[in-house]
This record gives structure tokens, C-alpha cells and sequence, in this order.
């Protein structure tokens, strides 16, 4: 049996050519993802979390097969993603069903339903696709069923509205019920709760933790929110991996990641997590010495927090710091090795690389 993960992204970069100022010649380099190494595996919940920017959305997509690297490799049962979509791989498997393995569903649902067709019509079509053989009539069963699974009850009517007939919450359970009907390995669920009211929110990440265990699928979870992204991961028994400026900066179980952050920076979202600080032992003031985030155009030496940390040294400013196992996590920072040269070197001065 293959030992290889369902997906596995090896020192992947995502840079994005733009152009700039009204010169046309002139282009910069948006930085958006950077040497980042991430596996997800049968049944897994991989949420990544960070600020607006970070580059969560691009690292998922390309996670996905829908964003190309520029650097860097995506292989998906140990078969290079983009050996298969450019007809370079002599692997026995097509980018057609890698696509139908690995599905997306968005924030706004509403955007991805044709509104000129019914719900029974819009889901009947993955299903078309994965079992021609389906008489009509057993089709639309299995519609309603998974409708009723998912609360829209009774399915019958459900299945005959448009989607502007349907609340948002409800377009979201339709839009997770078409990509659960393609059978699919992984869903890529980017901010797809944020639009939701708080009170349907957990409803929702219950609904699809709830789907998996029947669909047998994993999930990457895509949240600006901790607190949701600490729901989701721990109930689903995942890891949630932190990013800033392209990188990943702290990988790991929800619950250690929370209580124990071992990066400065994963401290600073949780401080910033109203549900998640803790009241009595966290800090008053912001722990973080710069409130804006440095351009991923020219992101700082060094490790990239290091202008916005309040625990980097002369060292943060020079060295690229390496992932460092710690318990069942995995750090960007070097606080966490004792022996590293971190600890001799001269903290920072306030504002001195202000212009980094
Ligand atoms: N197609 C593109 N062309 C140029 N730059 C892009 C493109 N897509 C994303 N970027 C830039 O890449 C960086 C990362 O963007 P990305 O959308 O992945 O971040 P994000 O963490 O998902 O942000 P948000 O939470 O706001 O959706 C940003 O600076 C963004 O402006």
C-alpha cells in the first residue's frame, strides 16, 4: 500500500508578477507564498489562518491544483499535480479525476449557483458525472436524501427553488452538498463560514465535520478567524498551520497551538481573538512592536516577522529561520531551539528597522 500522503506540497513558492506605476515595462514581485511544506492526509483538517494578505487563499488553491507554483512541487498520492495537467506524467490517472478529488467552495455560494436553474438541476449534475448510470429517479432520491442530511427539509421543496429562494446559509449547504456528491478527497472551504451569522456558524462547521465521517474526505479550512479555525480543528482532529507574509510560521494540533504558541506571532492572533485570550495572563498592550504588515513585494530580511516581533534579536534580522519540531508542532522561529545562536545575539532596538 502506498505510504504517500493524499496531498503534499514541498517547498512551495507562489510569486505573482505585476505590473506597476504607469511605466508599463515595470513589474514587481508579489511574494505571495514562500517554501512552504505541508502534507494532508486521509480524513485530515488542515486549517490555515492569518492576516488578510498572508497568502492563505493562493496556498490552498495551489494545495488544490488550481494555482501553479513557481517553485516547489504538489503531489497528490505521490503523483506531481502538474506533471498530469501538462501532459508530462505517465501516471495512470488524469487531471480530470484529480480535479474531481479535490473541490473548492467559496465564501459567497450564491456567486457559484447558476440562478436560472433549479436545486434539484444544479445537483443532479455531479452526480450525472460521477454515476452515468443512474436512473433519473434514483438520482433525485439521493438529492433529496443528502438535502435531508444536511436540514433542508423536506428536501422535495428545497429541490425545486432557485438559489435566490434560499437564505445564505442554505446556499452554502447546497453548494457543500455538490462538491460532497463528486465524491471528493479533499475540500478546500475558503472563508466559507465568514459570510454566515455567528449564530449559524458553528451549525455549520458541525454539518460538514458531520459529512466527513460519512464522505470520508479532509478538509482544508481556510479562516481570518482563530476562534473558528480552533472550533473546526479540534473537533475534527487536525492541525492548524499559522502563515505571515507567504510562510508558514507555527504548524500544529489545535489545542496545543492555542494554549502553548510557540511562535510570537501566533500569539499576537491569539491576543487579538477575543474569545481566545486569556483574560488574566494576557498582556494589555498589543504584543507586537508594529501594528502594519510589510509589503510581500519586499518582505524583511531574515525571518519575516522579525520587524514586527517583540522578541527578535540582531539574528531574526540576518538568518531565515528553519521549521523546528516541538512536541507535535513545527516552528519557524528560533526560540525554539535552545542552542541556536538567537540567544547570544542583541535584541532589536524600538523602531530601528523601521524602514525594513
Ligand atoms: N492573481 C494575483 N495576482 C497578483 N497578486 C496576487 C494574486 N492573487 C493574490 N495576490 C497577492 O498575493 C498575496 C496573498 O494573497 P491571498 O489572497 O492568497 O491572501 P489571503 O491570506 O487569502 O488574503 P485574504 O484573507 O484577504 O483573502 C496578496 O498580497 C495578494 O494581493
Amino acid at each position: 500500500m502506498s505510504t504517500d500522503p493524499l496531498l503534499r506540497l514541498e517547498d512551495v513558492a507562489v510569486h505573482f508578477e505585476n505590473e506597476s506605476g504607469l511605466l508599463t515595462d515595470e513589474s514587481e514581485v508579489v511574494r505571495a507564498v514562500d517554501g512552504v511544506s505541508l502534507s494532508i492526509e486521509e480524513n485530515d483538517v488542515v486549517s490555515l489562518v492569518g492576516e488578510s494578505g498572508c497568502g492563505k487563499t493562493t496556498l490552498g488553491k495551489t494545495a488544490i491544483g488550481l494555482q501553479r507554483p513557481t517553485a516547489g512541487h504538489v503531489t497528490y498520492r505521490g503523483h506531481d499535480i502538474w506533471s498530469i495537467r501538462d501532459g508530462k506524467s505517465d501516471a495512470d490517472l488524469s487531471w480530470q479525476e484529480i480535479r474531481q478529488s479535490l473541490q473548492i467552495i467559496h465564501q459567497d455560494p450564491g456567486s457559484s449557483l447558476n440562478p436560472n436553474r433549479r436545486i434539484l438541476s444544479i445537483l443532479s449534475e455531479p452526480l450525472r458525472q460521477v454515476n452515468p448510470e443512474l436512473e433519473t429517479s434514483e438520482r433525485r432520491e439521493r438529492i433529496y436524501s443528502l438535502l435531508e442530511r444536511v436540514g433542508m427539509s423536506p428536501a422535495q421543496d428545497f429541490a425545486d427553488r432557485y438559489p435566490h429562494q434560499l437564505s445564505g446559509g442554505e446556499q452554502q449547504r447546497v453548494v457543500l452538498s455538490r462538491a460532497l456528491l463528486m465524491n471528493p478527497d479533499v475540500i478546500l472551504a475558503d472563508e466559507a463560514i465568514s459570510a454566515l451569522d455567528v449564530s449559524l456558524r458553528v451549525e455549520m462547521m458541525d454539518l460538514m465535520l458531520e459529512l466527513q465521517a460519512v464522505f470520508d474526505t479532509s478538509y482544508i479550512f481556510i479562516s481570518h478567524d482563530l476562534s473558528n479555525a480552533r472550533y473546526f480543528t479540534q473537533h475534527g482532529d487536525g492541525k492548524i498551520g499559522v502563515m505571515y507574509l507567504g510562510e508558514l510560521t507555527e504548524v500544529g494540533p489545535a489545542k496545543q497551538l492555542i494554549e502553548d504558541p510557540q511562535h510570537p506571532y501566533t500569539s499576537v492572533l491569539r491576543w487579538a481573538t477575543p474569545d481566545l485570550a486569556a483574560v488574566d495572563t494576557a498582556p494589555q498592550e498589543l504584543p507586537m512592536r508594529k501594528i502594519d504588515v510589510p509589503d510581500p513585494v519586499n518582505p524583511p530580511s531574515g525571518c519575516r516577522f522579525h520587524t514586527r516581533c517583540p522578541e527578535a534579536r540582531e539574528h531574526c534580522r540576518t538568518t531565515d529561520p528553519q521549521p523546528v519540531p516541538v512536541e507535535e508542532s513545527s516552528v519557524r522561529c528560533f526560540r525554539a531551539r535552545s542552542t541556536s545562536p538567537y540567544w547570544d545575539s542583541e535584541p532589536i532596538e524600538e523602531d530601528e528597522d523601521a524602514t525594513d
